[in-house]
């Protein structure tokens, strides 16, 4: 018996003809009267569990109708598959240290594959009751090359410019998309071409300086697409891209997280998704036409969005890499059984006190060291279950953007990252153990899973002697900079040492 069986699916139908159980909150808007006002590419769990619900809640505390959102997965139909039968209605599962809620979400009005469905998509983003774009498509989703513009070698992102430089000549936008920037360019250049207004698109990925890195990259690839220049034009002129912090841990859902929340609810959810009851936006107040009031149910708009950014990847993040690498070579399965070592947690407390908040302006009114903490707590909630793997997955994409920054500043200001090289090392010995299939957490044997995994492995194999050195040449994660520096290698070489237990 599988974790949906033996009751009836989520649904329109099904909800309005079942009572809902008393502590299960109902959605907060009437999805048969939403429209689409939004689109969102990415619709993995995150999106679900956090600005779908601030969007959600923020329509019904303002009583406007228009904020539905088309939500476009990516590589495959599964999250349409699970979602379309359900009328998109899928439920948050949160999981508190004590207590266990579920709550169902309205907002989700229409959910769409590109592999199919990209003329309906493209013809949303351009429509005028479209006003707003997110995106969260992973850190590798955004196919960008070592020095951090688009990689036009990508072949996913070269097929989605052949389509548009066709469409910029007229071509019918039809052929389906395959890349989240590709269909995001394809998108803008419809709504240019209908005249259909301004747009504003809002990354909500952990990309340090998110928005601005999203605007460039819309902006390089269009230089490198016959006649893209008008379409450059428009998008300055027309579209912004406010940067953003997003703060949830959602886990990946699991068939016992869908079992739990089928016996509360008395129907089978196969959309659902779980989190931690804190919930976090900070987005910059930069939008070229109207939005949600996510301000009115908790979100904060600012104009400097940097401060709360920096302060969430290097300490929250950057801790979190460290206990994945750290906890799944010491065979914990979850971060909250890493964090509840008392070594792993001191080498976390001795990453964000020595290295990380030297680093950091402290954003308004708040107290770092007292965020250092309660972040330690959000990650010894127990009931989340958010495994080590699935944090150290991408680390080749995670490091740049959550430690790399921290060692950069740290050597600038003279300083040697000890801390930060200790994280890297983590990181190293990680990358050895999964390629080299010596790694198992509870007797199952775990892999390497990473984008640049055949190029990693490459480099993890050889003597440990200089194993620290062979990867710390793969350039494209450490940059010339890092690669060519000295302290910082040494820093390393010291820390992988001990780490594999040999002689630096
Ligand atoms: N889960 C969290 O706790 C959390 C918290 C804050 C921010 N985020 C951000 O949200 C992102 C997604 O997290 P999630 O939990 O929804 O993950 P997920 O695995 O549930 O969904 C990932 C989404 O990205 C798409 N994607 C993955 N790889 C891609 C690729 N190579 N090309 C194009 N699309 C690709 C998937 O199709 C899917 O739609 C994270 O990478 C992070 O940047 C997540
Ligand atoms: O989402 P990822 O896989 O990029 O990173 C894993 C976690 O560090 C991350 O998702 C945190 O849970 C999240 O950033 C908390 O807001």
């Amino acid at each position: 018996m599988t974790a949906l069986s033996g009751a009836p699916r989520l649904s329109r139908a099904t909800l309005s003809t079942s009572r809902l159980p008393s502590g299960v909150q109902a959605p907060a808007v009437d999805p048969a009267d939403v429209s689409v006002g939004l689109v969102h590419l990415g619709l993995g769990a995150f999106h679900r569990a956090h600005q779908a619900v601030f969007t959600e809640d923020a329509a019904a505390a303002s009583g406007e109708n228009r904020w539905g959102i088309l939500g476009v997965t990516q590589r495959s139909a599964r999250v349409v598959e699970q979602l379309a039968p359900q009328d998109g209605l899928y439920g948050v599962l949160t999981k508190g240290t004590t207590e266990t809620s579920l709550r169902l979400v309205g907002s989700l009005r229409d959910v769409a594959f590109p592999g199919v469905d990209t003329p309906r998509v493209l013809t949303t983003i351009a429509a005028p009751t479209t006003h707003v774009v997110t995106l969260t498509v992973t850190e590798k989703g955004y196919r960008r090359a070592a020095d951090g513009r688009p990689d036009l070698t990508d072949p996913d992102l070269a097929a989605d410019l052949d389509s548009l430089a066709s469409e910029l000549r007229g071509g019918r936008p039809d052929t389906p998309a395959r890349s989240p920037l590709g269909l995001l360019l394809r998108g803008l250049a419809l709504r240019a071409r209908q005249d259909a207004g301004n747009l504003t698109v809002v990354c909500c990925d952990n990309l340090a300086d998110n928005g601005a890195v999203l605007a460039a990259l819309v902006g390089t690839t269009l230089d490198a697409v016959p006649n893209g220049d008008r379409l450059r034009a428009w998008v300055e002129t027309s579209v912004c891209f406010p940067g953003t912090m997003v703060d949830r841990i959602v886990p990946a859902t699991t068939d016992a997280h869908r079992a739990e929340a089928r016996s509360l609810l008395g129907l089978s959810d196969a959309g659902l998704v779980i989190g931690e009851p804190f919930t976090q936006w900070v987005i910059q107040d930069r939008f070229a036409g109207p939005r949600p009031a996510w301000e009115s149910v908790g979100a904060t708009l600012t104009e400097d969005v940097a401060p709360y950014e920096r302060a969430k990847l290097r300490v929250l993040n950057a801790s979190h890499s460290t206990l994945a690498y750290l906890g799944a070579l010491r065979g914990y399965t979850t971060i909250a059984q890493a964090v509840a070592d008392p070594a792993l947690e001191a080498t976390v407390r001795a990453l964000v006190d020595d290295d990380v908040l030297p680093t950091l302006v402290a954003p308004d009114g708040l107290d770092l060291a007292q965020y250092r903490d309660d972040v330690l707590a959000r990650f010894a909630n127990p009931n989340t279950g958010h495994t080590t793997v699935q944090v150290a997955m991408d680390g080749s994409q995670k490091l740049p953007q959550r430690l790399l920054g921290t060692v950069r500043d740290r050597l600038d200001s003279g300083a040697v990252p000890t801390a930060a090289a200790a994280t890297v090392a983590a990181w190293i010995a990680y990358v050895r153990a999964t390629s080299q299939g010596e790694l198992e957490v509870e007797g199952r044997p775990v892999g390497l899973d990473d984008p640049l995994a055949p190029t990693l492995a490459a480099a993890a194999e050889g003597p440990l002697g200089s194993l620290a050195d062979r990867m710390l040449d793969v350039r494209v994660v450490f940059g010339d900079d890092l690669a060519g520096s000295d302290v910082f290698r040494s820093a390393v070489r010291g820390a992988v040492a001990e780490l594999v237990g040999i002689r630096a």
